[in-house]
């Protein structure tokens, strides 16, 4: 089949929603989707790796790559900066590969202004008391550091209707099964607004589509 240019996903959600967990559960059986590593100034927690969760970086290391031009967003989140790596997106894109993104709502209107094709979904906890519980329970975090994100989410759920989709992580199953319908109904749909664009052009003479 032919290869088009790979399509972008951002997973937007605030934190303890469970969008890492959906995410890797996602990965683990799709092959065609690679996971973009943002760069941080933040401290890794207890079992992250430098490289795997983020790139783990200094606060003079992130203006660089700022002055340098060389993030596609960047955002400042509960007190430190993340940002989105450029070449590593284009290149996946450019060979066909789709990209995953998972930012803030911040970042995700960057990405929207450079992307016209970009498929978005929040992820919403139940609730705000089951929020609480998640970021408790996950136990990785200073009580500080919780109460922060805590008092940030009412403000992030408010940008949920800038997405198209919205996935209300109650059951963890039901909400992974919507996330690969989600993605897999994206694909679909760019599959074949791309082969009606290809036919369109060979119809018109602009490009020889049939020899690509
Ligand atoms: N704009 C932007 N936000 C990011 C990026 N990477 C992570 N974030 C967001 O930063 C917030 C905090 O992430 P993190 O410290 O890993 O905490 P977690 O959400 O509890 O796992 C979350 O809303 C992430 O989606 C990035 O590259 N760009
Ligand atoms: N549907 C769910 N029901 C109960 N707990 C969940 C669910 N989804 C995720 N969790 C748990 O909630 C915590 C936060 O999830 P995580 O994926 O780290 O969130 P985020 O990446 O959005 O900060 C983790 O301990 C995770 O195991």
């Amino acid at each position: 089949m032919k290869k088009y240019p790979g399509n972008v996903f951002m997973i937007i959600a605030p934190s303890g929603a469970g969008k890492s967990s959906l995410v890797n559960a996602l990965l683990k059986n799709d092959t065609d989707i690679e996971l973009s590593v943002s760069c941080t100034t933040r401290p890794p927690r207890p079992g992250e790796e430098n490289g795997r969760e983020y790139h783990f970086i200094s606060v003079e290391e992130f203006q660089a790559l700022k002055d340098n031009n060389d993030l596609l967003e960047w955002a400042e989140v509960h007190g430190n900066y993340y940002g989105t790596p450029k070449t590593f997106i284009k290149q996946a894109i450019a060979a066909g590969k789709d990209v995953l993104l998972e930012i803030d709502w911040q970042g995700a209107r960057q990405v929207r202004q450079q992307f016209s094709d970009v498929t978005d979904i929040f992820i919403l906890p139940p609730s705000i008391e089951e929020l609480e519980v998640r970021l408790t329970r996950r136990g990785q975090d200073e009580p500080s550091v919780i109460a922060r994100r805590l008092l940030a989410a009412g403000g992030e759920i408010a940008h949920a209707p800038e997405c198209e989709y919205v996935i209300i992580n109650n059951d963890f199953d039901v909400a992974l099964h919507e996330l690969q319908q989600i993605i897999a109904t994206a694909r679909l749909r760019y599959t074949a607004q791309a082969a009606r664009h290809e036919k369109l052009f060979a119809e018109l003479g602009i490009l020889d589509a049939a020899s690509n």
